[in-house]
């Protein structure tokens, strides 16, 4: 729970890092590209090693093949690098339950650690939620250190299909494993620009003093993906969207965005913070929604949702939704927080679009709002849309911007992966981009009444949409009933190509 103060501490040498699930596609699509990252930034322990654990039987030159299928590497030095890299990667086969297996992978950790002063072991669980309890039950039984060292576990969403199954698998791994011990992953808490939201909010006294309900008209946070769940799509009918992306990532944006001022930078000040927030958030129910599910592109080139032979005809799984969130706190009274999200929409976008209210009338007309807005991905970039006159004789205002895209105003800095930030912190101990337990139980309590609401009532139908369309077409109308006014785009205009990496 909050507030516990441990001194943090940074794994600095002789480090097994252990990846169950090695075989699978995160680890090869982003835990081992994140390793690799770090190892070529210099940033991972001197001594460290990697072992892949999984079932499959895998020689070890096609396992190191595997891993680094997905290794960027545009110049020689990076090659080599990459060779290094892998040279300090084997892999052990075995079951996630079985004692003899987890004998085996001690003995290989414990050989590794002949040449080690201190034991500091990481564990990544890149694996199904279903073994994660065997897998979590076994480490501890037989790998972990106890005093003689320090042990670590990397868990994967999801942690939990509700608050019910979410609150038993914390009830399986507390006695395992302690809160200082374990690391819940959310990879958007290690984007870059979600990483700058609280300095950004917090040190610009002009933001800090006016980021409130006297101020703001509504805050919408987007998630928009050009594809569908294509090769998903059995496993996504049970999840749905809102459990995809909403309850966990869009959800931590929320709070960083509302949240008060922590005390300090502290891991714990910080998820107390976020915390007391999500206690002020109101539960959703149908009245706060869109649903919408994707059918197929309008001119017939793209499938629908249900094309996909592992999915049900009938399937009623959510591929699009829109959340109105209703904050009562102080601060955000009235002020619609609307989390949207979809699948085979127009683009690939996450954004935050902060909504000011109207300025004073009189002296103006109709002026559009000010608008400030935080784009996550792709081309990172903060820009406010503002007033101004037209330079030269007209008197007449227009739409013009500030604006920080950080491919231009940073040009040469490299942005680390979210995973590479995430495990780096890991490495260092630190939490703070990680998510508390109770963090988890309050967030599940918002969303698991809409949840099986909609599961359990048939009548609940979503709304088709064709793939690679805006939206559902309710949504506009949904927007403006929450206080969202679109301005007029025909004086606003942005050279497309600006900012695109
Ligand atoms: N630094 C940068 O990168 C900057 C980029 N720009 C670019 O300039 C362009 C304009 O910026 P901006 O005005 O912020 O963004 P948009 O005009 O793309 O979007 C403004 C808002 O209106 C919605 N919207 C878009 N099209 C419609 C529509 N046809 N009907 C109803 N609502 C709609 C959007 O939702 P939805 O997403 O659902 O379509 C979004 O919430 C964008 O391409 C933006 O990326 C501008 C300034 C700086
Ligand atoms: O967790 C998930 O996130 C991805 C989107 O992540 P991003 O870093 O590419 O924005 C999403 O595609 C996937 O369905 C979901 O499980």
């Amino acid at each position: 729970m909050s507030s516990n103060r441990a001194p943090v501490t940074e794994f600095t040498k002789d480090t097994v890092i252990v990846v169950f699930g090695a075989s699978g596609d995160l680890a090869k699509k982003k835990t081992f590209p994140a390793l690799f990252g770090l190892f070529t930034e210099d940033l991972l322990p001197s001594n460290t090693s990697i072992i892949g654990y999984a079932r499959s039987p895998i020689e070890l030159e096609d396992f190191r093949k595997r891993i680094s299928s997905y290794f960027k590497t545009p110049t020689p030095e990076l090659e080599q690098k990459a060779k290094d890299f892998v040279a300090l990667c084997t892999y052990v086969s075995g079951n996630y339950d079985k004692d003899e297996s987890f004998l085996n992978l001690l003995s290989h950790v414990e050989s590794i650690e002949e040449k080690h002063e201190t034991k500091n072991r990481l564990f990544y669980l890149a694996v199904p939620p279903s073994v994660f309890l065997p897998v979590a039950t076994q480490l501890k039984k037989h790998l972990h250190p106890g005093d003689s060292g320090v042990a670590r576990v990397i868990v994967e969403k999801p942690f939990g299909h509700d608050l019910a199954s979410s609150e038993e698998l914390q009830k399986g791994l507390a006695p395992l494993w302690t809160e200082e011990e374990i690391f819940r992953i959310d990879h958007y808490l290690g984007k870059e620009m979600v990483k700058n939201i609280l300095p950004f909010r917090f040190s610009n006294q002009f933001i800090n003093a006016a980021w409130n309900k006297d101020n703001i008209a509504n805050i919408q946070i987007s998630f928009k993906e050009p594809f569908g769940t294509e090769g998903r799509g059995g496993y996504f009918n049970d999840i749905g969207i809102i459990r995809d992306v909403m309850q966990n990532h869009l959800l931590q944006v929320l709070c960083l965005i509302g949240m008060e001022r922590p005390v300090s930078t502290n891991a714990e000040d910080i998820r107390d913070e976020k915390v007391k927030l999500l206690r002020a958030v109101q539960p959703l129910s149908m009245d706060d929604v869109i649903l919408g599910q994707y059918g197929a592109s309008e001119d017939g080139t793209k499938p629908a949702y249900v094309d996909d032979e592992t999915v049900p005809k009938d399937s009623r799984a959510v591929t699009f939704a829109a959340l109105h969130m209703q904050i009562h706190n102080e601060r955000w009274e009235g002020v619609p927080f609307i989390l949207r999200a979809g699948k085979a929409l127009d683009q690939a976008k996450v954004e935050v679009r902060i909504q000011y209210k109207d300025a004073a009338k009189g002296m103006f007309n109709s002026l559009p709002r000010n608008e400030l807005v935080i784009r996550i991905q792709p081309s990172e970039s903060i820009y406010a849309k503002m007033n101004s006159k037209l330079p030269g004789y007209s008197t007449k205002n227009i739409v013009t911007d500030l604006d920080l895209t950080y491919h231009d105003r940073y040009e040469g800095i490299r942005i680390p992966e979210a995973y590479e930030s995430l495990i780096l912190d890991c490495i260092k101990g630190v939490h703070s981009n990680f998510v508390r337990d109770d963090e988890l139980k309050v967030s599940w309590k918002i969303f698991t009444p809409l949840l099986h609401e909609i599961e359990n009532n048939k009548d609940i139908v979503p709304e088709i949409y064709p793939y690679g369309s805006r939206a559902p077409e309710s949504l506009p109308k949904f927007l403006s009933e929450r206080n969202y006014r679109r301005g007029d785009t025909e004086l606003y205009s942005w050279p497309v190509t600006k900012g695109q990496l």
